[in-house]
């Protein structure tokens, strides 16, 4: 096992230094493996949400923005692989925050600071790429009149993240926004912010401007509400539940202000009967058991073509009994905990009410023997499902997945279509031109073929209906952050000639 690290102790990360909250208080961090309070983090109100906001906004219009927003695409870029250089440098001790605060195995939590550094090496080069699409020239049907663009940046930034990949979700939005000359004020989720806060003295260290980025940690309605509703706030950038995200655009429509939206899944993998069972079996539960189904993206709903139902179902039992559930921490780990009591007795209660629904738990469904301590809950398999049980119908975001079996390929798009959310959805088989045919016909911002889940900063990122609006990552989070200005310049040397002019005395 990893050696357990001491938890920093940090204030609020606000103008590029450490604050105590206004009002004093602090949140304990609670290692959902163990049940054991292993540090604090600050609880920030609105008076410290008004002073982060004040640092990011006089960052944002320093010097007239000649060293951050209106800066060099360049300049800012090197900044952003500062920050991946220290990311890389520190991943084993963030990865390992990341694992105590959030119950993740340490190999996930590994994974995904990889990912961090990449995302911010990535935004990095669409940075330096941006000052070569200033002063686009658009063609216009006459001579007297150009007209050419600038990308600028959108303002202050209020981003709200939750706790299923803290460092990862927060980065997605700080790295493009930054990027684009934005400043931004970061609240991640009170259930596992740590590594959010060691941002803050990555960005000490870089030498980040102060006040280009401020992280304020503490409660949704105490911290993120005021920040959603801040009237200097230019944008919000939020992800995290549906019900919040509701209240989020809300706060934010009775200032006219922009909204991007990453919400919640209840996602579709589709299994044909001409596939390789071993195969498909490891991405189904990879699509599911990954994080311990806290992915807004799982693959919640297995359909499988009733040919292959019951050999299917018997290896994904067999490959699922070889899970290692354990401490994050033990090597091989590949189910931890989940993230809180809360989230732990949610999941519980989604499985019990399936159950009294009349669906069979096939496997899984409890708290694993060898576990005693701490918020697990077994990798869980729920079938004889209809699509009227809650278990079909809502998310749970834990380690549970529910099957149903399908006869046709229109049945299954039917089904998997058949949901209030659109993040997500997989369809394995190996007719090239069906997987093409589903892939369209999937109300989803994501498909992935003959796969789930597998993830690239390159591509966008984001949902339909329920799951939200707007995309990260690829090109498409840059633009989240930037304003398009049309401008356009007389150049004849006539005059324009609608009006008479005074006649000459
Ligand atoms: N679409 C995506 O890319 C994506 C990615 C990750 C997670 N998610 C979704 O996030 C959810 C799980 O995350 P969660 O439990 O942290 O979500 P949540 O909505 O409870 O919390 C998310 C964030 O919102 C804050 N918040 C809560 N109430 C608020 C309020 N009234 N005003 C402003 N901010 C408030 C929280 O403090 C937290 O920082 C799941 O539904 C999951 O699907 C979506
Ligand atoms: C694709 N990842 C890395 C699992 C991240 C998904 C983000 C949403 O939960």
């Amino acid at each position: 096992m990893a050696a357990q690290p001491t938890i920093p102790r940090r204030g609020l990360f606000i103008g590029g230094g450490w604050r105590e909250p206004s009002l004093g208080r602090r949140l304990p961090v609670i290692n959902p493996a163990t049940e054991a309070t292993i540090g604090d983090i600050p609880a920030a109100t609105a008076e410290d949400v008004e002073i982060a906001v004040a640092a990011a906004r006089e960052a944002f219009s320093r010097d007239g923005g000649r060293h951050w927003s209106r800066a060099p695409g360049a300049v800012r870029a090197k900044f952003l692989r500062a920050i991946a250089t220290k990311i890389k440098d520190r991943k084993s001790d963030l990865a390992l925050l990341e694992a105590l605060d959030s119950g993740k195995p340490l190999d996930e939590a590994n994974g995904d600071m990889d990912d961090v550094a990449a995302c911010f090496e990535y935004y990095a080069d669409l940075a330096e790429a941006l000052d070569g699409k200033q002063c686009s020239p658009i063609s216009l049907p006459m001579e007297n009149l150009k007209s050419h663009t600038l990308k600028e940046p959108i303002g202050v930034v209020g981003m709200i993240t939750p706790w299923n990949y803290p460092l990862l979700m927060a980065t997605w939005k700080v790295a493009p926004s930054l990027a684009a000359g934005c400043t931004a004020v970061l609240k991640p989720s009170e259930l596992a912010s740590l590594t959010c806060l060691e941002l803050g003295a990555i960005c000490t260290e870089v030498g980040l401007p102060p006040g280009v980025l401020n992280i304020i940690t503490g409660l949704g309605p105490e911290a993120g509400a005021p920040l959603s509703s801040h009237p200097d706030v230019d944008k919000v950038a939020f992800t995290g539940s549906t019900e919040t995200g509701k209240r989020i655009m809300t706060a934010a429509a009775q200032m006219v202000k922009p909204v991007s939206l990453e919400l919640g899944g209840k996602s579709a993998l589709i299994v044909f009967d001409d596939v390789d069972i071993d195969k498909a079996v490891e991405w189904a539960m990879f699509g599911i058991f990954f994080n311990a189904g806290q992915v807004c993206s799982a693959t919640s709903r297995l359909l499988l073509h009733e040919k292959i139902a019951k050999q299917f179902l018997d290896r994904l039992v067999a490959w699922t009994k070889n899970i290692k559930v354990s401490d994050p921490l033990e090597e091989g780990c590949r189910l931890g905990s989940v993230v809180s009591e809360g989230q732990y007795e949610k999941i519980k209660k989604f499985i019990s009410t399936a159950r009294s629904e009349g669906a069979t738990i096939l496997y899984g469904g409890a708290q694993p023997q060898h576990l005693r301590r701490g918020f697990f809950i077994e990798p869980t398999i729920i079938t004889d499902v209809s699509t009227s049980m809650q278990i079909w119908r809502e998310e749970v975001f834990g380690p549970v997945v529910c099957v149903k079996e399908f006869k046709t390929e229109s049945e299954a798009v039917e089904l998997a279509n058949d949901t209030h959310y659109g993040l997500g959805g997989a369809v394995i088989s190996n007719d090239e031109a069906r997987c093409e045919r589903i892939s369209k016909a999937l109300h989803s911002g994501i498909v992935w073929i003959n796969c789930s889940q597998p993830t690239l900063v390159q591509a966008p990122w984001g949902g339909n209906k329920r799951s939200g609006f707007g995309r990260e990552l690829g090109e498409w989070g840059l633009e989240n952050y930037l304003t398009v200005k049309q401008v356009t310049k007389y150049c004849s040397d006539e005059p324009w000639g609608w009006y008479q002019p005074p006649s000459k005395l």
